[in-house]
């Protein structure tokens, strides 16, 4: 049995690796089970001061302020920049860091396999809670539920497994071959092309017409739209919902403009996605048995064993989400981390050019270096970066040598596991190289889709868009380089961070030569 130390600041697990890090010479030993009856308590309400005081885990390093109050990292979170905050903890404190009264955020293999591990997963902490939409049904991402997320997740895997997604692998080569003949039209035109600009309106139509059996034709149309404005919005509507959860639900009673305008962008989303789902709806009713398959076709047919009208516009509505800007913001950073490097651009357009004219998917995951560019942007430039907050068990858990108190938060970041300088020589300079000959621990620590039984379903999807947008794009520009058009320069290209990342300046200049 372990048993649990009381040191002046907090108990401690005695556990022999916990012992590596501290002297307890000065504690008084308590057992472990008196120890949890004083931490179960809701640790998502305790918000008060004494939470500092009485805390197991004071011990745990941090600034000082984290035991007292939320509100430093909050401002971070709002402003866009809470995994570098975390990242500049974890390189002060250590892989262990208080960055609240109650969240503790880790870097270590172990940690991240602990937490989100297949057999025993943490489940999603209240965080998802707050960052749904109110009005709606939890859905397959925000589920903070084992069984209710279970139900979901075993319907919707089939068809965007990577077997099935032959059957779209042909949406995809269109849409991605419409993104560059739009890009080189832009070049053209401009000097130069706005990659991300093209790269959303790839995702977002993929994702719609693999949704709704219809694309959202952002291609064709080539203009930021009130859709696409929606959508961008997204990110930082989250965090001041996760913010300020209460002011958000009486917003509409309130002159604040940012909450007004975040129910008026919420509501809009949640239409756009029940009117796409009524039309393809009309399409199965009128033609039950041929309809165009989508990845939803066969919830539609499940009856009762399937899912209620209810659950699948909020599905579809964490598809459309989920699937469009996380693709397109890591296309973009591919995009621009390739131009920016002659040799590895060379590299990769020597590869794609051998490639035969009716290239197939299944030629490009033969590709070495091809791959080796994705992994690497996926590291670098992971495209949901921060925290993915999960709550500790009932009873409580030892990680990493510290006794976490169940109902805790804990999390795990992409941004600081990827950048890890024990385990990624030289972590800041893209490299993709260096996934030739991976070690063990940079497979176990690259986790840009997340972990356990909550990592990414759209994965094997992303990859393939990835992977075909990569190869038609150096195929086409071969000479492609970063522009200085319009004072585009790579402080354009930092990385603002909410639960998605995307480039300061809002925009990828490109051109051709
Ligand atoms: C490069 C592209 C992508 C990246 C980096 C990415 C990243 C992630 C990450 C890190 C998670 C875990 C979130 C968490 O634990 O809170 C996740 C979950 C999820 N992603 Fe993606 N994603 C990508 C593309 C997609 C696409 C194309 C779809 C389209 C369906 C999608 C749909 C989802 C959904 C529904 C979940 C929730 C899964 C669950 O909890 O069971 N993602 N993604």
């Amino acid at each position: 049995m372990f048993e649990v130390q009381y040191s002046g600041n907090g108990y401690h697990c005695t556990s022999p690796a916990y012992f590596n890090r501290r002297n307890h010479s000065s504690g008084t030993t308590t057992s472990v089970f008196a120890v949890r009856r004083l931490r179960e308590r809701d640790w998502r309400k305790d918000r008060h001061i004494f939470v500092g005081i009485r805390s197991p885990i004071s011990s745990i390093p941090g600034p000082w302020y984290s035991q007292w109050t939320f509100i430093v990292l909050q401002y971070h979170w709002l402003r866009g920049q809470r995994a570098l905050y975390v990242e500049r903890l974890h390189q002060k404190y250590g892989p262990v860091v208080r960055i609240s009264p109650n969240e503790v955020e880790f870097s270590s293999i172990t940690a991240a396999k602990r937490i989100h591990s297949h057999r025993a997963p943490f489940p999603k902490a209240v965080f998802y809670d707050k960052i749904r939409i109110q009005s709606m049904l939890p859905n397959v991402f925000n589920s903070t539920d084992f069984d209710y997320h279970a139900r979901h997740r075993r319907l919707l895997s089939a068809p965007i497994s990577q077997s099935h997604l032959k059957a779209v692998e042909g949406v995809v080569k269109a849409r991605a071959d419409l993104a560059v003949q739009r890009i080189r039209e832009e070049m053209k035109t401009r000097g130069a092309a706005d990659v991300l600009k093209w790269w959303q309106f790839m995702a977002t139509d993929v994702i719609g017409e693999l949704t709704f059996g219809d694309s959202f034709r952002m291609l064709e149309q080539g203009r930021v739209n009130q859709y696409i404005k929606d959508l961008n919005m997204v990110g930082m509507f989250a965090s001041l919902r996760t913010t300020f959860p209460t002011t958000v639900k009486f917003a509409s009673y309130l002159p604040i403009p940012i909450f007004r305008n975040h129910n008026a962008t919420m509501d809009r989303l949640r239409s756009y996605t029940r009117e796409s789902l009524q039309r393809y709806r009309s399409l199965v009713a009128a033609d039950p048995w041929n309809p165009k398959p989508t990845l939803f076709t066969n919830l539609f047919r499940a009856g009762e064993e399937g899912l209620s009208q209810d659950e699948i516009e909020t599905d579809a509505q964490a598809y459309i989400v989920a699937g469009s800007d996380t693709t397109s913001q890591t296309m973009t950073y591919l995009t621009w981390a390739v131009c920016r490097d002659s040799a590895i651009k060379q590299r990769l357009v020597e590869e794609v050019a051998s490639l035969p004219d009716d290239y197939i998917d299944d030629h490009l995951m033969k590709l070495h270096y091809l791959n080796q560019v994705i992994e690497e942007t996926l590291r670098l430039y992971a495209a949901a970066p921060s925290g993915l907050p999960r709550e500790v068990p009932k009873g409580g858990c030892e990680i990493d040598g510290y006794w976490m108190p169940g109902g805790l938060t804990v999390a795990t970041q992409a941004y600081s596991m990827h950048r890890n300088p024990a385990i990624y020589i030289d972590p800041e300079r893209f490299n993709p190289s260096r996934w030739e000959n991976a070690s063990k621990e940079m497979k176990d620590s690259w986790m840009p889709f997340g972990g356990g039984s909550r990592t990414c379903i759209g994965m094997h999807l992303a990859k393939m868009e990835l992977r075909r947008a990569t190869a038609e794009f150096f195929r086409t520009f071969p000479y492609a380089r970063v522009s200085s058009l319009e004072s585009f320069d790579d402080a354009d290209m930092e990385q603002v961070t909410y639960f998605l990342v995307y480039p300061k300046g809002k925009k990828c200049l490109i051109q051709a030569s």
